[in-house]
């Protein structure tokens, strides 16, 4: 008889199912002038209000796939370089922002200082990932990026790569918060100037395979539960899963929820700044990266079972901040009066390097 296999869907960490994340099309927004935009714009402020991360589709015109696919292909050629050659490029201090991280050395985390964060390391592990960090291509003086163009030709097109990709994403920053301003009522071109800069954060994230039972029954992760820092992050993710959102609790608990990876889509989430910015109007979801769904096979010719490893799992994110000279407080309409602030106004820098100090290693 043929093996008969069955492939139950098993999950070590918990999820209360699929996340529902609106759909949003990127195309109205593209040309403000369109019958389409307004409404566009509504309903992409809904979004962030409402579950803080939706799905972004048609924006090939800005991003085409052919440059994410680069980009995939670029980082997994990064990741494969022997160990030497990636801290050859390592990331300098926290707050620079720029370079490689070995596993380990960043956690992300909910927890404000690097002594709680630590806690959290020695409690449930450290993320089980590496990253290359890559800061705008205006570069700051003082702060280059660490290249690893010396290396060899590949990583001279590593750089034109990820230098080309930065910038388009900045325009997306730019078109997406367009569209907030006209959702909240402001100017369209209320944030261009604290945003034009471009004081963004380009990283690219491997997350190394896993043995089976390498995630502890749950209790390790590929990356904790966090929420980002600044105003929109864009998630460029594999087939692989086990991306999750905190549900809201609406008084069933809470949990957490499934980001498929969908096809031709981005997964676009609010950070901290934007609903700081926004006097908590719009949400910043946390989020989490756990051990995906997946297949264990049963044989009946042997009746024995076996799980497989995890295999590893690539992404991109995109962190979109304000200039960091950028001046954060509620922003008009946001607030009746000034008792109304719920947070006091704060420079965008001090409060993203105040994360940074507290969350990676020296
Ligand atoms: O890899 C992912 O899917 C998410 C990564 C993430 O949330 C982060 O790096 O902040
Ligand atoms: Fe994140």
């Amino acid at each position: 008889m043929a093996p008969s296999a069955t492939s139950p869907q098993t999950m070590t960490a918990k999820s209360e199912g699929t996340a529902p994340l609106p759909l949003i099309s990127l195309e109205p927004l593209l040309d403000p002038t369109s019958p389409q935009a307004h409404q566009a714009s509504h309903a992409l402020l809904s979004a962030f209000r409402t579950s803080g991360f939706l799905y972004l589709t048609n924006y090939s015109s800005l991003i085409p796939r052919s440059d994410i696919d680069k980009v995939f292909h670029a980082s997994a050629h990064f990741f494969a370089r022997p160990q030497p050659q990636k801290d050859s490029v390592a990331l300098p201090s926290p707050t620079s922002n720029r370079g490689y991280q070995r596993p380990g050395r960043e956690k992300v985390s909910l927890a404000a200082t690097a002594a709680d964060v630590a806690r959290e390391r020695q409690q449930t592990g450290d993320d089980m990932k590496e990253t290359y960090e890559i800061g705008s291509p205006a570069a700051r003086p003082g702060n280059p990026q660490p290249w690893p163009d010396a290396l060899d030709e590949a990583g001279v097109a590593f750089r034109t790569t990820m230098q080309d990709f930065f910038l388009k994403c900045q325009e997306l920053h730019l078109v997406l918060m367009r569209g907030i301003a006209v959702g909240m009522g402001l100017d369209i071109h209320f944030f261009d100037p604290m945003l034009d800069v471009g004081d963004n954060n380009l990283r690219l994230l491997h997350y190394p395979s896993v043995p089976a039972g390498g995630f502890e029954g749950g209790k390790r992760m590929r990356a904790g539960a966090h929420s980002d820092y600044g105003t929109l992050t864009f998630l460029f993710q594999d087939k692989r899963g086990g991306l999750q959102v905190e549900k809201a609790d609406d008084g069933g608990g809470g949990g957490w929820m499934d980001v498929e990876p969908r096809p031709d889509t981005i997964v676009v989430n609010a950070g901290d700044l934007m609903a700081r910015w926004s006097n908590d109007l719009i949400r910043s979801t946390k989020h989490r990266v756990v051990e995906p769904p997946h297949t264990t096979s049963t044989t009946t010719s042997t009746t024995s079972t076996t799980s497989k490893a995890h295999p590893p799992r690539y992404s991109v994110a995109y962190f979109c901040n304000p200039n960091y000279e950028a001046w954060i407080e509620a922003l008009p309409g946001t607030f009746e009066e000034e008792g109304g602030k719920r947070y006091e106004g704060i420079n965008s820098r001090d409060y993203l390097f105040g994360r940074l100090n507290a969350t990676v290693g020296a």
